[in-house]
């Protein structure tokens, strides 16, 4: 069978079962052999009970030496109890409910029991045990991630039977498996899942990292590596000094040395492609709006696309304050169809000079007199060649925007083909914003302090996260809040922001707590990015746990924004997760975080790369992966001229990723 074939093929999937294995996003036979362990049960090595750690889970072998009791403390619920010994210490075990294993249990049998060895109520006790009669054939067992429906047994059994029928493709020669020491690929992946050791494990999980990270790479290159275009615009009368004359605030130094870094790419012959990375706060968009002045000086049109339209409609209020308002054009909310008319005609007429909308609204839909420069954010990164030439031609210059500091390594890494800047200094006089963590108990003594914060003129936010249920559950919660809140401060206005509101309601909650009109916004995740109130100065977050860190960051970053000092606090109740939430009560270093971040939780929040574009990955972590990241990086640079089969092979399946992350971004 072909690796693309449906796994509907395989004996023992039906239709209810194929549905199920979709919930993990299988449905190919390729998909089933890339559903790789997330752990392995050793039973290759017999621990004894007195030399294991407690804690630790292991496989044990012992009699049992007590005559097995049974108790029924509730009904449904029966727990045979009986102990082993193994010559270095005895172990209770307790089973629940496993009549048939029960049955067979008898003082003098031996057992085998794979579980944790816990010292609990002055008894050595082999936790969450597992029995086994009989010695296990395999050395290690496969643990799957699964959802409700499958089970460990169902997923070995569909995964054998494919590695039997399937033959995976060699993207490799045996001369490039010989020389980067790679095992071949059908050898890896009977290994990886049903391993003879755990040097073996090892082996194969780097081969397929390695294939990942090879055909990562070169999608990276294939997104960047056209050789720079000739720059259309012509661009030579730009100043920052000039430009600092129209802002309320001197520059940073920080900020002057980019702006000068974009004024040498767009005064070149050749387009700038750059990113611009810098903390929340750091004044990343004065520096967007200095690359638009000088396209606008030297009479070329600037595209701003908002990942919200949220963000748009700030976007807009700020370059109103700094260019003619008859020369900004904001494309967001539904204007009538004569609006929006006129809109086009002033884009394509020249006359807009400042065009800001969404993603959305801006795809495909515009034609530009004479563009100049888009500038997007990082998420989207992804297809914005394809966006700029729909905007007019691939001559023009690109900058994006990131939200989300980058650990430097994976920066180099991921935009290897982009120049990076970086904006590493707060503007003056910002405090550092004080966090906590607030535990039940301390959650009254919180509503007080915000009193005052209230009373003196600030504002604040409480926000509440996404429940999984779904959007309307999340609004139901962040209503209840909000009832709550109009309790406790009755002398306050407070407004309710969340994603079901309509474009301008939502708008209109945010011009009001902007100017100050409201002073308490409850609201689910959408204030995230790049909401700008200076004076709101407490960042109220409930349930934290449910956070990643870089988001808390990001959250966080929504105060502190002006010379007041802020606060943030992270409400909890799990203490398992205070280790966690810890990191940011210590750190305000926004690359420090998100390195923690990815090391605790992998990567896919961090690079917003769920939805973006590097999902292909499953089984590397950008991480704990980067010596194998940097290392296939370094084959593919010479790969084309030394291994130009293998380098076909790749380019194709990047190609092939590729197009699938762009139509998906296209539909979104
Ligand atoms: N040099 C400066 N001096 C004083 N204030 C500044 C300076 N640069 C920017 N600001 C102000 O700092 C605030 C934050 O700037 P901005 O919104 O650009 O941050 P950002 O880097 O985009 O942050 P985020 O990623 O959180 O959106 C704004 O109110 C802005 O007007």
């Amino acid at each position: 069978m072909e690796l693309n074939e449906s796994v509907k093929g395989l004996s023992g999937i039906g239709e209810k079962i194929f549905q199920t294995l979709q919930k993990i996003e299988i449905s190919t036979l390729k998909d089933l052999v890339y559903h790789l362990p997330r752990a392995y049960k050793d039973f290759s090595h017999i621990k004894k009970i007195g030399e294991a750690r407690f804690g630790e889970t292991a496989f044990f072998e012992g009699k049992i030496v007590s005559q097995p009791t049974v108790k029924r403390p509730k009904r449904n619920l029966e727990i045979t109890s009986f102990q082993i010994a193994d010559g270095t210490g005895i172990a209770a075990v307790d089973i629940f409910n496993q009549f048939y294993i029960k049955n067979n249990l008898a003082t003098g049998n031996t057992l085998y029991i794979y579980g944790r060895l816990e010292h609990r109520f002055g008894k050595v006790r082999i936790a969450v045990p597992e029995l086994y009669f009989k010695k296990p054939e395999e050395a290690f067992q496969p643990v799957y991630p699964l959802t409700a429906g499958l089970t460990q047994n169902m997923m070995r059994k569909f995964i054998r039977e494919a590695l039997r029928v399937m033959e995976p493709v060699e993207l490799y020669s045996s001369s490039f498996l010989r020389r980067y020491k790679l095992p071949g690929i059908k050898a890896a992946l009977k290994e990886v899942h049903f391993p003879e050791s755990a040097a073996h494990i090892e082996k194969a999980r780097e081969r397929i990292v390695f294939d990942e990270l090879l055909i990562f790479n070169r999608m990276l290159t294939l997104l960047g590596d056209e050789s720079r275009a000739q720059s259309c615009a012509r661009i030579n009368e730009c100043s920052v000094q000039e430009f600092e004359r129209s802002l309320p605030f001197e520059l940073t130094n920080a900020q002057r040395r980019v702006m000068k870094e974009i004024m040498d790419d767009i005064e070149g012959d050749t387009v700038m492609n750059r990113l611009v990375q810098g903390d929340v706060g750091s004044g990343k968009t004065v520096i967007a709006f200095f690359a638009m002045y000088c396209m606008r000086k030297n009479g070329y049109q600037s595209v701003l696309m908002a990942p919200t339209e949220i963000l748009a409609r700030q976007h807009y209020e700020t370059a109103v304050k700094l260019f003619p308002e008859n020369e900004v054009i904001c494309l967001t909310g539904a204007p009538n169809a004569k609006k929006k008319d006129e809109m086009r005609q002033k884009i394509s007429d020249g006359s807009a000079m400042i065009i800001i909308g969404t993603h959305a609204l801006l795809y495909g839909e515009l034609s530009l007199k004479r563009p100049g420069l888009v500038i997007t954010d990082e998420q989207h990164r992804f297809g914005v060649k394809q966006r700029a030439a729909l905007l007019g031609g691939r001559d023009i210059h690109t900058l994006i925007m990131s939200a989300t500091p980058i650990p430097r390594t994976l920066s180099l890494v991921l935009f290897g083909h982009t120049d990076i800047s970086i904006v590493d200094e707060l503007p003056p006089g910002r405090k550092e914003i004080k966090t906590y963590l607030i535990h039940r108990d301390k959650y009254d003594a919180m509503v007080g302090f915000i009193r005052r914060e209230l009373s003196a003129g600030r504002q604040c936010y409480f926000v509440c996260p996404l429940i999984e249920e779904g959007e309307g559950m999340e609004a139901k919660a962040a209503k209840q809040m909000l009832e709550e809140i109009r309790k406790f401060y009755p002398g306050s206005k407070a407004a309710l922001i969340h994603g079901k509101l309509k474009n301008a309601e939502k708008q209109e909650i945010m011009d009001d707590f902007s100017k100050g009109k409201i002073q308490i916004l409850v609201s689910t995740t959408v204030i995230e990015v790049g909401i700008n109130v200076p004076n709101a100065t407490a960042m109220v977050i409930m349930n934290a746990e449910r956070f990643g860190l870089a988001q808390l960051h990001q959250l966080r970053g929504r105060v502190g924004r002006g010379g007041f000092q802020s606060y943030c606090f992270l409400v909890s109740d799990h203490q398992e997760a205070y280790e966690r939430l810890r990191v940011l009560v210590r750190s305000s270093d926004g690359f420090e975080i998100a390195e923690k971040d990815m090391q605790l939780r992998g990567c896919g929040d961090i690079i917003g790369t769920r939805q973006h574009g590097v999902s292909t990955l499953k089984a590397a972590n950008l991480i704990t992966d980067v010596e194998l990241l940097t290392e296939t990086k370094e084959i593919l640079a010479n790969m084309e001229k030394v291994y130009p089969k293998e380098y076909q092979m790749i380019t194709e399946q990047a190609k092939r990723q590729l197009a699938g992350k762009l139509l998906e971004i296209a539909l979104n």
